[in-house]
């Protein structure tokens, strides 16, 4: 069985969903089990504030299971009261750390992701940072004891696609240094989440891609199939391109000016 483990938690599926931006919450729990999601990301903060779309939303997700995100939180000290509120409101000791004090590109403050991941780690919880694509960052975090690292493939919501991919590729070939790498923000396609499961990363994120589909449901059944086929493809061990093209049947014997009539 081809699973993987955030900490002590072991998973089947690869590819974990946001619970943000549905049109409703009958829509966002169909889509939940099209995707053969395992694990859905709530952000605790907007739940608490009671903001549109997340009043009632714990109630919907009944029988998910929860991983709690500090979005909202714009330094360590603020993540660190929200990851406990979350803790508090889910029972989950895991937690999606989110520290953006940027409002229009949405990009993770690295030194603030650090420091909260520290403290977060001494309180006992199980930390998944959301980091820029800097794998010097990401060894960092992974030397603290952080349980995965969540580098973005694009800006959050952009749907741009995996415009990281020269510096994911190093997180792929340094993976034996990191815990799980989770892909996470700016997918737009299911193509766009086969591609870095192709990588040999081990996991997606992805909330608007499918939320704000037409379609939701057939969307996320989408994305599954694309993690699913980017993961064997990476298991099956891709050809390596060639600089020049190579002839799929043999040439030898064959004279020059082709077979004789
Ligand atoms: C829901 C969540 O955690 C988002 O912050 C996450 O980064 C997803 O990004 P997309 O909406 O671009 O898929």
């Amino acid at each position: 069985m081809d699973t993987w483990k955030v900490g002590d938690i072991e998973l089947k599926s690869r590819l974990i969903l946001g619970s943000g931006k549905f049109r409703d919450f009958g829509v966002m729990r169909e889509a939940i089990k099209a995707a053969g999601a395992e694990v859905v990301t709530v952000a605790i903060r907007w739940v608490e504030a009671r903001m549109p779309g997340h009043v009632g939303l714990l109630e919907a997700l009944e029988g998910v299971r929860l991983l709690p995100n500090t979005a909202g939180a714009r330094t360590a000290e603020e993540a660190l009261r929200i990851a406990r509120l979350g803790r508090v409101l889910t029972g989950e000791r895991w937690v999606k750390l989110e520290v953006i004090p940027d409002p229009t590109y949405l990009l993770p403050d690295p030194v603030e992701t650090l420091r909260a991941a520290r403290m977060l780690i001494d309180e006992g919880f199980l930390v998944l940072p959301y980091i820029g694509p800097d794998l010097v960052l990401a060894k960092k975090l992974s030397e603290q004891g952080t349980a995965t690292v969540m580098p973005l493939a694009a800006p959050i919501g952009s749907g741009w696609g995996v415009k990281t991919r020269a510096l994911l590729e190093l997180f792929a070939r340094e993976k034996t240094s990191l815990p799980p790498v989770v892909v996470d923000a700016g997918l737009g396609l299911p193509s766009h989440a086969a591609e870095v499961m192709e990588m040999g990363l081990d996991a997606v994120l992805v909330n608007t891609a499918i939320a704000e589909a037409q379609d939701p449901v057939a969307m996320a059944e989408a994305f599954r199939l694309a993690v699913e086929a980017g993961r064997k493809a990476f298991l099956a061990g891709p050809m390596r391109p060639r600089e020049v093209a190579s002839p799929s049947s043999p040439m030898e014997g064959i004279p020059l000016g082709g077979p004789k009539p």
